[in-house]
């Protein structure tokens, strides 16, 4: 398993997700730019990624920093909202980025050396939680395969997305040892192929059967009895349980729904909004029209058409089955255990 977030010797290591599956390649980031320039191009995603990714980027902002107390404060808020405006819908980047502010103002009264310390520790304990939740999902979530099945995913939530095992695909590995998964189904993932260079690569090196197959396939897969579940990652959860996810995940619970299969969400706690109430105060990014009008650098449409490229979708609560947290599995009415996971509790 390849890790796609390395703190080491003061420097971030990246995965290169861009080059994938042809390529692997590493990015050593030493300042906060180079961050916040691979969370932009997708070098590191996926949203807890994109978390550990920020989180260490603040860092090394602040290690750039040697100026007086006062100094350094503003100039920390200003990289911290710089790294904020990477991109909006994954509240873990968020999430990660308010994490670390807190820890400089428990530790204002320290000169900056100590503050760096303390931050550091931070960053490095965010990443080190991940990969314990990417444990406890995949633990409990395999717990809803009780006889071998095949699933579909889409996009990809593995090891690629997070720090440790993966979300959805941490459950299908844990499902898939414990000898519950025969096949996963990959969506490609249009427009930036994240199933296809990704999802499937990761599995392949695993030895778990993958079967790539184009997203406008999904529904006959369905039709044709070949999925018994789909599972899915997640980049913002609402209060009320709505689930923001890579654009093509709404298709695929519409799909699943009709065909009654079960539509499971894995996801961190970290991933939840309890800010917002509802999918549609979620704030979807939307991307450049050259993802959709170019695949491999090369012209797939007529130059100067108008596109849409949103980047996420929202599925609405009533289609989620379950979601899969590491303080237990959630269920509908998602308003009445998700307020209860927000006190930090187990459901
Ligand atoms: C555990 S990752 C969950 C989600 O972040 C994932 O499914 C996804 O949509 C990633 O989108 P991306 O645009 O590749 O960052």
């Amino acid at each position: 398993m390849h890790t796609a977030v390395e703190w080491k010797e003061g420097r971030l290591r990246l995965l290169n997700q861009t080059l994938l599956p042809v390529q692997t390649e590493y990015i050593e980031c030493t300042d906060w730019q180079r961050v916040a320039t691979a969370i932009q191009r997708l070098e590191v995603r996926g949203a807890p990624a994109i978390g550990a990714a920020a989180a260490f980027g603040l860092l090394l902002g602040a290690m750039e920093v040697t100026h007086t107390p006062d100094d350094f404060a503003s100039k920390l808020f200003v990289i911290a909202e710089k790294l904020k405006a990477t991109r909006p819908t994954a509240v873990n980047l968020f999430w990660a980025i308010d994490r670390m502010l807190r820890v400089w103002e428990q530790n204002q009264a320290k000169e900056v050396p100590g503050l760096i310390q303390a931050m550091e520790q931070e960053a490095i304990q965010i990443a080190a939680e991940d990969v314990q939740v990417n444990r406890r999902i995949s633990v409990l979530g395999a717990q809803l395969f009780t006889a071998p099945a095949s699933v579909l995913t889409h996009c990809n939530a593995g090891a690629l997305a997070t720090v440790g095992f993966g979300t959805a695909l941490g459950v299908i590995r844990q499902a898939w040892s414990d000898g519950n998964i025969i096949r996963v189904f990959a969506d490609e993932t249009r427009p930036l192929l994240q199933g296809a260079r990704l999802t499937a690569w990761e599995l392949m090196q695993e030895s778990i059967p993958v079967t790539l197959i184009t997203d406008n396939m999904a529904g006959w897969v369905m039709k044709n009895n070949m999925v018994q579940a789909v599972i899915v990652g997640a980049d913002r959860i609402t209060l009320n349980g709505d689930v923001a996810n890579k654009i093509g995940t709404y298709s695929v619970a519409v799909l699943a729904k009709e065909h009654r299969i079960p539509f499971y969400v894995a996801a961190p706690l970290s991933t939840f909004d309890f800010t917002k109430q509802t999918g549609d105060e979620i704030p979807i990014e939307e991307r450049s029209a050259a993802e959709v009008t170019r695949l491999g650098g090369q012209p797939i449409a007529p130059a100067g058409v108008d596109v849409f490229n949103p980047a996420f979708d929202v599925t609405p609560n009533q289609l989620v089955t379950a979601i899969i947290t590491e303080y237990g599995i959630l269920r509908a009415p998602y308003d009445i255990s998700i307020a209860r996971i927000k006190k930090g509790g187990p459901e």
